[in-house]
């Protein structure tokens, strides 16, 4: 059964090392998380998993590592600059400020639906809608929220509340030392604009042709009004894209086969199809560029069903927005006129040799929501027979963030201590991932501290493994017993099998 609630994963995570708030020293930096020495390997082993699957598996697709930093013209045809922000409302008592919709989201029931009476919205329930009728009349709804007593999430009480206004969540930076009005640019927001700009590299480089796709992991910045629920939603993360390019007229068909794609990828995560629901978001409410979009809604403890991934079917949209030429391209989205780009980013149909721009789809996942449905899925609470409680992580092997420890059974004992530690540098060297020489504590104590980290394997070094058994015989030299995380079952195993055992069962 995974984690009930946000607060044992959260608990769970600082106590053994996966996550920390940011600059918790002095104080913490909201919407910021660092990754501990269990957290990184977790998170490190997510994204390779990814990459096998997308780019090593497939024969349709190319890798890329864009840069962060990005020139202000790509952010502006992107349509990031205009439309790339979230409606923020200030309460002129307590001085806080919500995002909108997120605020409406809290009141009580009919608090929202007397706002939406006052401004004329017949759709009570469509936040979608409400939202946009008070962005339409930021004075009149300031006062209506007033009279419907809208209240402040941090008191209960009901707020004084300002017109809202569209704040823009990019992080605006200067490049270069001279801070002018010409040196800014963005940290980027999404990693997918980097993979448009470089479709024609990518294209001239590999001689690709269509249907083939792009993906990239990296970070992304958004500056989140109110960043919350631990990893969900903060203001640095990391997304893993594919921006996936298809001859039009094929791209509903692709859309639905990256959708299967994406739902079976995170079942092989450990996330069961069950808590996954496949949002078809609904026509008002999806973003300008989209044609569809399914997102993909994972079962988060105290949050519900919530966004881990979406995949977008983004038409001609992103590469006629950074594309010369737009006039002679016939493209069907609707986009800025560009007269800055340098480059056509089209490919010509072999029989008409007509220039025409590829439909993109586009399956987008956060690797921190990502971690933190793997966390909670794999996050198990037992009651053994002895009638103790064990906390387990279940993660599938290949995330497991140490594969193997290998524990000596007494450490003052150098010819016990030395095997293990040749026995963990010839595990180390199979490839596995990490495997750890574990000698704190005893061995009861390691297994549980193992069992809450998710390692897969205990291998245990003994006075039988050096041939001095208590009965005297040497039958048991060069044996191991081998511990399973989920089974608790022991195990001998003959030292020169045991690579061959921990391969078959890390895989
Ligand atoms: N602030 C954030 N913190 C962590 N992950 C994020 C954040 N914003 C987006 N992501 C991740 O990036 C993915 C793709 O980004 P996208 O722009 O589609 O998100 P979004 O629709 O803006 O998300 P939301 O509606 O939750 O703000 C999301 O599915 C999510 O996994």
């Amino acid at each position: 059964m995974p984690a009930e609630t946000m607060d044992e994963l959260v608990s769970l995570a600082k106590r053994r090392g996966f996550i920390f708030p940011g600059s918790d020293l002095y104080g913490g930096l909201q919407g910021t998380y660092d990754y501990g020495p269990l957290g990184v390997e977790l998170k490190n082993n997510l994204k390779a998993a990814w990459w096998r699957a997308n780019v090593y598996e497939r024969d349709d697709m190319e890798g890329l590592d864009s840069s962060i930093l990005t020139h202000r013209l790509v952010l502006r045809y992107s349509g990031h600059e205009a439309t790339f922000s979230d409606p923020l409302i200030d309460n002129r008592i307590s001085k806080k400020r919500y995002r909108l919709d997120h605020l409406l989201k809290e009141q009580k029931p009919g608090v929202a639906a007397a706002v939406a009476q006052a401004l004329g919205v017949t759709e009570a329930e469509n936040l979608s809608a409400l939202v946009a009728a008070i962005m339409a009349e930021p004075e009149r709804a300031a006062e209506a929220m007033k009279a419907a007593q809208v209240v402040d999430p941090a008191d209960g009480a009901p707020g004084d509340w300002t017109p809202p206004r569209p704040f823009n969540m990019m992080f605006k930076t200067t490049i270069g030392p001279v801070a002018d009005e010409d040196s800014y640019g963005y940290l980027r927001p999404e990693t997918a604009q980097g993979i448009f700009v470089n479709f024609k590299n990518v294209l001239d480089s590999t001689a690709r042709r269509l249907p083939f796709g792009i993906a990239q992991i990296g970070k992304a910045f958004r500056n989140e009004i109110t960043p919350r629920n631990f990893i969900f939603r903060v203001r640095e993360f990391e997304q893993m894209e594919i921006e996936f390019f298809v001859r039009p007229g094929t791209d509903e068909e692709w859309h639905q086969r990256w959708l299967e794609a994406r739902l079976t990828w995170w079942e092989a995560q450990g996330l069961p199809r069950q808590q996954i629901h496949v949002l078809d978001v609904p026509k008002e409410d999806l973003a300008h560029y989209s044609k569809r979009t399914f997102d993909l809604m994972y079962n988060y403890p105290t949050l519900g069903f919530e966004e881990i991934e979406g995949i977008a079917n983004r038409s001609d949209y992103d590469l006629g927005s950074h594309t010369k030429g737009q006039a002679e391209l016939d493209l069907q989205a609707r986009v800025m006129e560009n007269p800055d780009s340098t480059a056509r980013l089209a490919v010509q149909d072999e029989q008409t040799k007509k220039w025409f721009v590829p439909f993109v789809i586009e399956p987008s996942a956060g690797v921190d929501r990502g971690v933190l449905a793997v966390l909670s899925q794999a996050y198990t609470k037992e009651r053994l027979e002895s009638g103790e409680e064990r906390i387990v992580l279940k993660f599938k092997p290949h995330l497991a963030p140490i594969k193997v420890a290998v524990i000596p059974l007494a450490k003052n004992k150098e010819e016990i201590t030395g095997y293990a530690k040749d026995l963990k540098r010839m595990l180390q060297g199979l490839g596995l991932g990490r495997v750890l020489y574990e000698d704190t504590g005893n061995i009861g104590k390691a297994y549980r501290r193992h069992d809450e980290v998710g390692t897969p394997f205990c291998v245990t070094v003994d006075y039988d493994t050096i041939g001095k058994s208590q009965d005297g015989s040497t039958r048991l030299q060069d044996t191991v017993t081998v511990r399973d995380r989920d089974t608790m079952q022991q195990e001998r195993v003959a030292v020169r099998e045991l690579a061959a055992y921990l391969q078959e069962r890390l895989r």
